[in-house]
């Protein structure tokens, strides 16, 4: 049985490393993501080694999750590996200034989405049984709070305590959840929260040593490949030059 990885999110960052990643290891890969011509990339790059499977798929359309995991091809259809990867925070500004659209995106992608595709995947992981895996990318945004994190951060709490439940709910059937937390990681993530602002990016992750998308992948990859019977419940990853922010205090002029 060729194993497969469905990946959501594979058109940058963390996800098109970890294709890359399990690629080299012989895993038959099933993109997703949006944006058609990066999956295309991708595919291009990666098919002379192993079977690749692209879907253009936003995450949040309940609809077309449910079908593209129904009308997933025989050879790509043993899926070991589900990478929920697929996220976003937007709206680095403080609470009171955000548009509200922003939050509900965040929600849309980062909780609905997620929460999408496990429900489609889930009889099959099933079916399949020990040695799958759940890996659910939350944030140390998710334990830490700091300021402009609003929803964003509430919505990786979300993945943890998900990752968790389904873990109960999942014993005996095999399949294992994890939730990996980054820290800082040098993707597109912050050209998208700042709504293409390169120069806030590049202040971001300049002058230090941020963890790559290589980095990340190949958390995923350890998680999902460990013996059979083990199961990293939390894994939370930062750079060694990116610690916690200390209490804030407001005072009087
Ligand atoms: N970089 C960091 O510092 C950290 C990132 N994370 C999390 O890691 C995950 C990956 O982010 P990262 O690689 O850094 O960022 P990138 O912006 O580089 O990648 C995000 C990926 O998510 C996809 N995506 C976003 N919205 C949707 C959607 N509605 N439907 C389908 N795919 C979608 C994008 O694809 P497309 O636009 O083509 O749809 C893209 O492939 C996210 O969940 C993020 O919250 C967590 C901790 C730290
Ligand atoms: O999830 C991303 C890490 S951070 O920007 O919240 O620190």
């Amino acid at each position: 049985m060729n194993k497969s990885v469905f990946i959501t999110g594979a058109t940058s960052g963390f996800g098109r490393a970890a294709a890359r990643r399990f690629a080299e290891a012989g895993y038959a890969l099933v993109l997703t993501g949006r944006r058609r011509e990066r999956l295309e990339a991708l595919e291009q790059e990666l098919s002379g080694k192993v079977a690749v499977h692209v879907i253009e798929l936003d995450v949040r359309d309940e609809a077309a999750v449910k079908k593209a995991v129904d009308e997933l091809p025989q050879k790509f259809s043993s899926v070991h590996v589900l990478l929920n990867n697929a996220g976003l925070a937007l709206a680095p500004e403080p609470a009171q200034d955000v548009a509200l659209q922003d939050w509900h995106t965040m929600i849309d992608t980062n909780v609905k989405g997620l929460v999408n595709v496990t429900h489609a995947l889930l009889p099959t992981l099933i079916r399949l049984g020990a040695g799958t895996s759940i890996v659910n990318i939350g944030s140390t945004a998710g334990k830490w709070p700091y300021k402009g994190s609003h929803v964003y951060g509430a919505t990786k709490a979300f993945v943890e305590q998900f990752s968790y439940n389904l873990r109960c709910d999942l014993q005996g059937t095999g399949v294992r959840v994890t939730d990996i937390a980054p820290g800082m990681a040098e993707t597109e993530f912050t050209l998208v929260r700042t709504k293409g602002d390169q120069a806030a990016s590049d202040q971001l992750y300049g002058n230090t040593t941020p963890m790559s998308a290589e980095d990340i992948a190949e958390q995923m990859f350890y998680v999902a490949t460990l013996p059979a019977h083990l199961n990293i419940n939390f894994l939370e990853i930062q750079p060694v030059r990116q610690v916690w922010a200390g209490m804030a205090v407001d005072r009087d002029e």
